[in-house]
């Protein structure tokens, strides 16, 4: 099935008392989210928020309360939608036309994201459209300091929703505007009051139907860029071995986390099995600390360039791009992680680019 004829998915997420369901409240009524499903996510035996959102049809909201998502009851997430699907064709309701997840205060977006891009019936009927994380503005730089699943939320969004504004002045608004543009500097911020929003600000972040606009959706002039070290010998493999090392990695935070994002830059197009090799050698040794790529890819060979889409080591398949999407055919890759240095990707890359003379005679 082509990438525009699958169901879009918006993960929506926050730490504890964001704002998640307030603002669902507001999103569920409009026509916007008209056919929408809704899972929500509760963590407890006594779920309680899904009694708070209000219900359109009997079959809009479900909710999943036995275990956080990201942890325990990641098969549950697939058999309770597909429940509710096989549902409303039983009953021959209009199809889903796009599902959004509320996942609980302290979930880890990313192995939601994974499960969307690995499970067979979800990955045959969903594509991820966007994260959009709500972050408290009253409670939120203290959260953000103190609470490693606060700024993996935010670090892995599309879109930053800077709730409870009535709360702060302009003062502490902008000071976590500007902690939350250093963990992540492309994604756009909004502000919401009261979970006033429309639903166009939360769907439709992700790429677009059929790539267009997908500069827009990479955002790569937002992040530092970082190019191949042109000219350098490519590293010897043990040089890579060493780069690896655990104890290489840039000092973390006290809270384990140091994320960081980048853009890798490269000029000339890609051979493919360059592409493939340096990426699945990348993340087998780096996936845990590679919290999400994106790229467009100007391939060698080939007109069309690729988006590519990861979530810490899966990736989601390619979606070709129309040859517009990638005009100057520079290869853009955004990479958000956890620990990782910048050189660490692009040395690797260097190794698998270098003329096979060059290189050691097995990657490292
Ligand atoms: N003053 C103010 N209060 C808000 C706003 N948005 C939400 N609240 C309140 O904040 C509290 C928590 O909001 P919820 O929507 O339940 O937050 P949540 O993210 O779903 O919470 P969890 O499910 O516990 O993670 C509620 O009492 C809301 O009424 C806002 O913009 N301003």
């Amino acid at each position: 099935m082509h990438d525009a004829d699958l169901t879009p998915v918006t993960v929506l997420t926050g730490f504890l008392g964001s704002g998640k369901t307030t603002l669902l409240n507001h999103l569920v009524r409009q026509p916007a989210m008209r056919d929408a499903l809704v899972v929500i996510n509760e963590f407890g035996d006594i779920g309680l928020d899904h009694r708070l959102v209000a219900k359109g049809d009997e079959h809009s909201v479900v909710e999943m309360s036995s275990g956080c998502l990201c942890c325990t009851i990641r098969g549950d997430l697939s058999r309770s939608v597909q429940q509710a699907w096989e549902a409303i064709e039983r009953d021959g309701g209009r199809p889903i036309s796009r599902m959004l997840i509320e996942t609980t205060g302290l979930a880890d977006p990313a192995p939601i994201l994974h499960t969307l891009m690995t499970d067979h019936w979800l990955a045959h009927r969903f594509r991820l459209d966007g994260v959009v994380c709500l972050v408290d503005a009253a409670n939120g730089v203290s959260t953000l300091n103190a609470h490693r699943e606060s700024q993996r939320q935010a670090a892995i969004a599309d879109r930053l929703l800077l709730t409870k504004t009535d709360l702060v002045d302009e003062e502490q608004l902008s000071r976590l505007a500007c902690q939350l543009a250093t963990i992540n500097p492309a994604a756009e911020q909004l502000q919401v009051c009261h979970g006033e929003l429309a639903a166009e600000h939360v769907i439709g972040g992700g790429l677009p139907a059929q790539g267009r606009r997908a500069d827009h959706w990479l955002r790569a002039a937002s992040y530092s860029q970082v190019s191949p070290a042109a000219g350098i010998s490519p590293p010897t493999q043990g040089a890579l071995v060493s780069m690896m090392a655990p104890a290489s990695y840039p000092t973390l935070t006290r809270h384990g986390e140091q994320i960081r994002s980048f853009c890798f830059t490269v000029e000339h197009p890609i051979e493919p099995e360059v592409l493939e090799d340096w990426l699945d050698l990348l993340m087998s040794l780096l996936g845990e600390k590679i919290l999400r790529v994106k790229a467009i890819v100007k391939i060698a060979g080939r007109e069309q360039p690729l988006a590519l889409h990861g979530v810490q080591n899966i990736f989601h398949p390619p979606v070709t791009l129309p040859a517009e999407a990638c005009p100057d055919g520079v290869s853009r890759f955004v990479f958000i992680t956890n620990g990782v240095a910048p050189e660490a990707v692009t040395r690797l890359f260097d190794y698998f680019q270098a003329p096979q003379a060059e290189q050691s005679p097995t990657p490292p």
